[in-house]
């Protein structure tokens, strides 16, 4: 038993909202709940019903007005100030939320606050204290990793969030609906990268002062196998539900309840499992 979130990160633009409605609409269709929360200070409007929204807090454009600060360095402000009052604000919210509830946390695109700031940090442990399973879900366009120079920089940005977060992570590629038959064929050798056909296609795309460079990138992969990719591809019925699945196992969404079923199988068939 347990309560459970995903946190759904990642650059500007690159799916987190739609992930969350489509997670939303995919899980009323089969029958289960989860509730979507809004943490981008600067969001205007949602396809998903909202459960609760930082902007209640405090709201991009009302900080930019009154501190005259700019859209970035507002941004920044409002989510210290979101961090500042994470007991106040947040245990608020969550106080409605009991075992077994789901909720999505669609976060803000930029993706210094996963790298460098410590708001999401900690967001985290405040949320592991009150007893959530809590996994990361890193959207990014699958454009930006189709080709070997941006792999890498999409690679280890996922990476820097990875590492700072310290959660259970899955990186998802978004759009993959929109490549044709082909280009979703050469995706395929970057999902789950093989560090010399990796090597080949950097140095490839390189010039030759690249060349250790490459070899470091590719020997990040191989020897941490840090980097791979869930694609997401809206088009597939059964995509959003293959997502979804690899991430609850990640938070062992689900095991407790067939552990209770395990259980009291053994019950009734006076000790034999199920
Ligand atoms: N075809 C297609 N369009 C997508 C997909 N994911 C997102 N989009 C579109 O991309 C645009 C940006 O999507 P959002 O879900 O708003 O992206 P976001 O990451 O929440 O953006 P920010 O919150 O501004 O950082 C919208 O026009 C979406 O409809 C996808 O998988 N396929
Ligand atoms: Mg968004």
């Amino acid at each position: 038993m347990g309560r459970y979130a995903q946190l759904v990160i990642g650059p500007a633009g690159s799916g987190k909202s739609t992930y969350c409605d489509n997670v939303r609409q995919h899980c009323e269709t089969v029958g289960r709940t989860v509730h979507v929360a809004n943490l981008d200070p600067a969001a205007e409007s949602f396809n998903y019903p909202v459960a609760f929204d930082l902007r209640d807090l405090v709201s991009l454009y009302d900080v930019m007005e009154e501190l005259q600060l700019g859209p970035n360095g507002g941004l920044l402000y409002c989510m210290e100030y979101l961090e500042e009052n994470l007991d106040e604000w947040l245990g608020e919210e969550l106080t409605g939320y009991g075992e077994e509830d789901y909720v999505l946390f669609d976060c803000p695109g930029q993706i210094e606050l996963y790298s460098h700031c410590t708001v999401f940090r900690s967001f985290v442990e405040y949320l592991r204290r009150d007893g959530w399973s809590i996994a990361a879900v890193y959207c990014i366009d699958c454009q930006f990793v189709a080709e070997p120079a941006k792999f890498v920089a999409g690679a280890l940005q996922a990476t820097a969030a990875m590492v700072q977060l310290e959660l259970p992570h899955l990186n998802v590629l978004t759009k993959v609906d929109l490549l044709n038959e082909p280009s979703k064929a050469a995706l395929e050798q970057f999902l789950v990268p093989e560090a010399c056909v990796l090597l080949g296609e950097l140095d490839r795309s390189t010039g030759p002062a690249f060349r250790r460079l490459n070899a470091a990138v590719a020997g990040l992969v191989d020897e941490w196998g840090l980097v791979s990719f869930a694609p997401l591809d809206y088009s597939d019925e059964e995509s959003v539900g293959d997502v979804l699945a690899q991430v609850d196992h990640a938070i062992q969404f689900g095991e407790d309840a067939e552990v209770k079923i395990r259980d009291l199988g053994m019950g009734e068939l006076g000790g034999e499992d199920i």
